[in-house]
């Protein structure tokens, strides 16, 4: 039994079809990413499959058991961190966690194994009220709540978008560590670096999913050399580079244009020589590996092509 399967569900807010037949599969213990940019689907996702909303078409089942029919079975035994507003900002930090466990029959130690090294971090200020807060503290605090009752199954929606670089990257330790408990693990993460923290990741984009895989594996399905090219005008560069007759695909990435050429065979030269010859002034034209951004940008266009 796998601890969360989708089959061909479909869900959609009036005439928005939010998602469109999805399905997959995670098996146990695994950290496995939903990746996407806003509206590809996921929050619709993470609702179904913690009972909060019934997809219109298919099925979702979480440790084996229907998010219709037994719902309140599942909610027993899954723990879930929305992307916003699960805290309860007027309470303290102890109040919230220990709210979370009354609710589900348990207490702070009970469960306090599980959620020390996370919790420890918190309690120095265990008495501040959560709205006062900053944004990693909050995400702890989460966490911890999402923790209390031992889920066999979490559910993590964008648990990083907000939170400063040092958090995130303690928040991603922290999910490595829960993965060691034998916890099922899905999160969602707009952020590509993230992406490859995770076991397995569905890209998904527009209420589908355009590609399943390990991170790795994603990656190497991305075949054409690629150019990382950088100008003095970001901007000119990229007027440039989508009019060059044999320019395949231009995408802006940080201070560098990300560049693929139709030609089996180009160098480096080429691209400069044209560049010089529209009047830029030492361009530079590096050949780079390809990352799980690239491969995402590029099956995107291609869907995008397609329709
Ligand atoms: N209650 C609603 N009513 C109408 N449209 C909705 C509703 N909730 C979501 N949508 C739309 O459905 C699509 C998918 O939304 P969803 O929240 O699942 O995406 P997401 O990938 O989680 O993005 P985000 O990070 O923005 O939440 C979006 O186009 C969104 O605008």
């Amino acid at each position: 039994m796998k601890p969360i399967s989708v089959h061909h569900a479909h869900k959609s807010y009036g005439a928005k079809e939010a998602v469109k037949g999805i399905s997959f599969e995670v098996d146990e213990g695994l950290l496995f990413g939903l990746i996407g940019p806003d509206g590809a689907g996921k929050t619709t996702i993470f609702r179904i499959l913690t009972t909060l909303l019934k997809p219109d078409k298919g099925e979702a089942l979480v440790l084996g058991l229907d998010v219709v029919d037994d719902y309140r079975q599942i909610r027993k035994h899954v723990g879930y961190m929305p992307g916003r507003f699960s805290l309860y900002q007027d309470l303290s930090v102890e109040e919230n966690v220990a709210f979370f466990a009354s609710v589900f029959g348990t207490t702070i130690d009970a469960n306090y194994d599980l959620i020390e090294p996370i919790y420890s971090q918190l309690e120095p200020f265990k008495d501040r009220l959560a709205g006062a807060l900053s944004g990693g503290m909050k995400q702890k605090l989460a966490l911890s709540c999402a923790l209390i009752h031992k889920p066999e199954v979490l559910f993590l929606d964008e648990p990083t978008t907000g939170v400063d670089a040092v958090s995130r990257k303690e928040f991603w330790q922290m999910l490595h560590r829960l993965k060691e408990e034998n916890i099922t693990i899905l999160v969602s993460t707009p952020y590509m670096d993230e992406a490859e923290q995770c076991d397995r990741v569905a890209l998904m984009q527009d209420g589908q999913i355009l590609s399943i895989d390990t991170p790795e594996r994603i990656t190497k399905t991305f075949h054409n050399q690629l150019w990382a090219i950088k100008t003095e005008n970001k901007y000119q560069l990229i007027q440039l580079l989508r009019s060059y007759e044999y320019a395949e695909s231009v995408q802006p990435f940080g201070e560098y244009v990300h560049y693929t050429d139709k030609r089996e065979e180009v160098q480096a030269e080429h691209i400069m020589e044209y560049l010089k010859s529209k009047g830029v002034i030492n361009p530079t034209v590096v050949a780079i590996a390809p990352d799980i951004e690239d491969t995402f940008m590029r099956l995107m266009e291609q869907e995008e092509t397609y329709e």
